[in-house]
């Protein structure tokens, strides 16, 4: 399954090359794989993975409810099935897909596979990000858990599209953004250039109101639909003849998007501007003009003015047959009139003729006619009262009687004699049209998609210049200055609070500690939030940001009951963290907030250090929220992980203030949690008791531990300060620009930076630095491949054992 957009699968493909390609036959027609060039889907697979076998499938076997039990019943039994299976919930299309190569193999092929043998992998497209649906949800990506309001999701707050193709691609690259780097800077530079030159960005706005809705992907797909034998002649012409006047519309509008691009200079847009001109655009237009009269509207269905507009629609001289038809049809019709005037004369009654439901019919005024009888003559007599309303026409029938007369229906049956053959050898001409068209096909689908793509930018510019975002670079660190939390900055400008990040290969595993409500998750949200706008190509809103681009965003975020797939809370929990161990690379960011509350406490600790451990050793980049205290206590000491805590301060009366700041190093305990208890109303009594409980079991528990952890927490400090410079000196070599003078200063900061982090950990004294030189240059030995020969003095063996394998990252 390498795909979840196309209900297709390959089978028994050596990589990247299919040998047989199954698709819906809904999707192509009965007869048309096997008459592949009436078909665009299969003409472009092939041309795609020749010499691909092309098979229909009947729909009824693509169905995700079966695919998903043979998958279930197929796959291996072995520790990601439960995490693979739960990926899968959510790809519709996927499991459908799998369901119809199950049932292909079964039918067709006659192979039966053994239950639990087969080994059965779903990979996203290359280059993108893996977001899975839960976390999708979790960040409000698309939708709100409060409501769909603007600026509610990311998508809501990003979108000011003006085209439903831009949005679809909005909407598909926030559910699925970039890892390509050059593909995302393209997308900055374009929107770069549009922050810079008002001109063609405001030219871009004006030139989509041209496009006036029309929603282009439907419109050739509607095209391309073959006709529908049980659709009704006339039904069939006005709707041909209105996807030739949209399509019509929509190429002036491709054209004037196009002219608009004058004069843009950054390489997506210039791309953008190429593939919105074609030579057979001009084809299409000369074609419609040739044959459709200019100024056709075709107005309400079923209003005479809308059948006029229909019959009159194609250009008189282009078919001769339809000439006469149409002369035809308006004689006819001037006789009807003709009938309606001799009934008013005869009867001298003010009689008029009347277009209703597809037929014409004789109405009087109830009044008119006084205290007499209708003539005899009038048949089919309908008295409408004073509110009365023909239901199905917007004619007001109100105190008016209705009826009609033999030659009437005779008249009427005529005219639909006569309109029938101009509906039909309209219906030819407004094909041949149509067959012009379609051979264009696909220079309008890459219009369609270069619109969807200017679109998305212009709507991503508007979000940068509106929120005042800035443009990201990209390298091996997650860095943030002044970071805001999209959503919540959106919501009150004023009062958020803007944080700085740091994630390296030397600080991968950041524990984030603070009492309830004070920003934890919001914290953890926003770094993940900026890390998909900045693989979306967005600008992103801090003062300063440096991403790494990641292959993926994995999250677990509490109160996610998934009552559809009938697992506890808990159950849910540990199923999420299953496919974050497994999925999780080094370069995949996982967002963790709270693990281990749905058990006891004691389990819960235990999970989430086992959990934690496993991470710092697969080293993908993970921010981790916890109540649990100990939990940072204890990893702070290993290599990569860094501890951080929400500063709050408490009042005169106990009061918390949330700063919604983030500190380094674990939080001092202050048991917020019994002082939110108390402003909620608890019972003096029980707060005491509380109180007496929560500072014995604390004691005991620091008693056990605390000189040994003085002693890690110190070389834990050690190490990373070392860690630190030489991660800052790495970077030194790699990207410096500094003149020698500006260097020095620089190392000479960093010297006395060190100096200072060591203090109170037995290494602060005056031979610091020329410990710290002789570490320097057993670093810049290894890079020119010598051996280091002794490890400096103020470390012990062990720790430069420790140094050497996390400097070799
Ligand atoms: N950076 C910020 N600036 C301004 N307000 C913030 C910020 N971060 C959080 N808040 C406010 O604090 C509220 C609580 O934040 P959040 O849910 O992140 O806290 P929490 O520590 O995760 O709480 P809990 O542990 O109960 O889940 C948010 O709804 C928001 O209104």
């Amino acid at each position: 399954m390498s795909s979840d957009r196309f209900a297709i699968l390959s089978t028994y493909a050596k990589k990247d090359t299919p040998s047989t390609i199954l698709v819906c036959s809904t999707s192509v027609g009965k007869n048309q794989v096997e008459q592949s060039s009436k078909s665009l889907l299969v003409s472009r697979l092939l041309e795609y993975h020749k010499p691909a076998n092309v098979k229909s499938i009947q729909r009824k076997h693509f169905n995700d409810i079966k695919g998903l039990d043979n998958i279930d019943n197929f796959i291996l039994k072995d520790v990601t099935k439960d995490a693979k299976m739960m990926v899968l919930r959510s790809k519709y299309y996927a499991v459908a897909a799998a369901s119809a190569l199950f049932s292909y193999l079964d039918s067709v092929q006659t192979t039966v596979f053994a239950p639990n043998s087969l080994s059965i992998s779903y990979q996203e497209h290359k280059g993108t990000m893996f977001i899975e649906s839960q976390t999708a949800q979790d960040l409000e990506l698309t939708t709100s858990a409060v409501g769909n309001a603007h600026g509610m999701s990311l998508l809501s707050l990003l979108d000011s599209c003006l085209s439903q193709m831009g949005r679809r691609l909005l909407r598909s690259s926030i559910l699925q953004p970039l890892s390509d780097a050059k593909i995302i800077e393209n997308r900055l530079d374009a929107i770069q250039e549009l922050l810079l030159n008002a001109d063609i960005l405001n030219a871009i706005r004006s030139s989509f109101k041209s496009l006036k809705g029309i929603d282009l992907d439907k419109l050739l797909m509607a095209i391309s639909k073959d006709e529908n034998k049980s659709t009704a002649q006339d039904h069939e012409v006005e709707k041909r003849i209105s996807q030739l006047l949209t399509i019509r519309s929509a190429i002036h509008a491709i054209s004037n998007i196009y002219y608009a691009l004058d004069g843009a200079k950054s390489s997506l847009l210039t791309t953008l501007r190429n593939d919105l001109h074609d030579d057979a655009f001009n084809c299409i237009i000369s074609a419609i003009d040739e044959n459709i009269e200019q100024d056709v509207t075709l107005g309400k269905s079923g209003s005479l003015a809308a059948r006029n507009a229909k019959i009159y629609a194609i250009k008189s001289k282009q078919c001769e047959l339809l000439d006469v038809a149409r002369e035809a049809y308006r004689e006819n019709l001037d006789d009807l009139f003709a009938l309606s005037t001799k009934y008013t004369e005869t009867y001298d009654l003010p009689i008029t003729c009347t277009y209703i439901n597809n037929a014409f019919h004789l109405t009087l005024k109830i009044s008119d006619l006084g205290n007499s009888d209708l003539p005899k003559e009038f048949i089919n007599v309908t008295k409408y009262g004073s509110k009365g309303k023909n239901k199905n026409n917007s004619e007001n029938m109100a105190g008016r009687y209705r009826f009609t007369t033999i030659d009437l229906l005779k008249r009427n049956s005529r005219i639909n004699d006569a309109l029938a053959e101009v509906y039909l050898l309209s219906k030819q001409c407004v094909l041949d049209i149509r067959i012009v068209v379609i051979g264009c096909l696909s220079p309008i689908y890459r219009a369609s998609d270069a619109i969807a793509m200017l679109d998305l930018i212009v709507s991503l510019t508007n979000a940068a210049l509106i929120h005042d975002y800035i443009r990201p670079e990209f390298t091996d660190t997650l860095a943030l200055k002044s970071a805001r939390h999209p959503l919540l900055e959106n919501l009150n400008s004023e009062t958020i609070v803007s944080n700085d990040v740091f994630m390296s290969d030397f600080a991968h595993f950041q524990i984030i500690e603070g009492p309830n409500m004070s920003g934890k998750s919001s914290f953890l949200r926003m770094i993940a939030l900026i890390v998909i706008m900045a693989g979306l190509g967005s600008y992103v809103p801090a003062e300063y940001a440096s991403i790494k681009l990641m292959d993926g965003v994995l999250s677990r975020q509490t109160n996610n009951d998934v009552l559809e797939q009938n697992l506890s809370s808990f159950a849910h929990e540990m199923a999420t963290v299953s496919l974050i161990l497994t999925a999780s690379t080094s370069n995949t960011l996982v967002i963790l907030d709270e693990i281990g509350r749905g058990t006891t406490p004691s389990e819960g600790f235990g999970l989430a250090y086992a959990i934690s451990e496993e991470l710092i050793r697969r080293r993908p980049f993970v921010i981790f929220a916890t109540h649990f205290r100990q939990l940072s206590t204890y990893l702070q000491f290993k290599p990569g992980v860094v501890t951080l805590h929400m500063s709050t301060t408490v009042g005169g009366s106990d009061e918390i203030y949330f700063q919604y700041k983030v500190a380094e190093g674990n939080s001092v305990e202050q048991h917020y949690g019994l002082q939110m208890a108390k402003s909620a109303g608890l019972p003096g009594e029980v707060l005491d008791e509380a109180h007496v409980i929560v500072r014995g079991l604390s004691s005991e528990n620091e008693h056990g531990y605390d000189s040994v952890i003085n002693q890690a927490r110190k070389m834990a400090i050690r190490r990373q300060a070392v860690l630190s410079v030489t991660s800052k000196l790495r970077q030194i070599c790699k990207n410096c620009t500094l003149n020698y003078q500006d260097l020095m200063i620089y190392l000479a900061r960093l010297q006395s930076e060190l100096v200072l982090s060591l203090e109170g950990t037995g290494m602060g004294d005056p031979e610091v630095a020329s410990n710290v030189n002789e570490k320097f240059s057993m670093e810049s030995n290894k890079r020119s491949s010598v051996s280091p020969t002794t490890s400096p003095m103020f470390i012990s063996e062990d720790e430069a054992e420790q140094y050497q394998s996390d400097l070799s990252l």
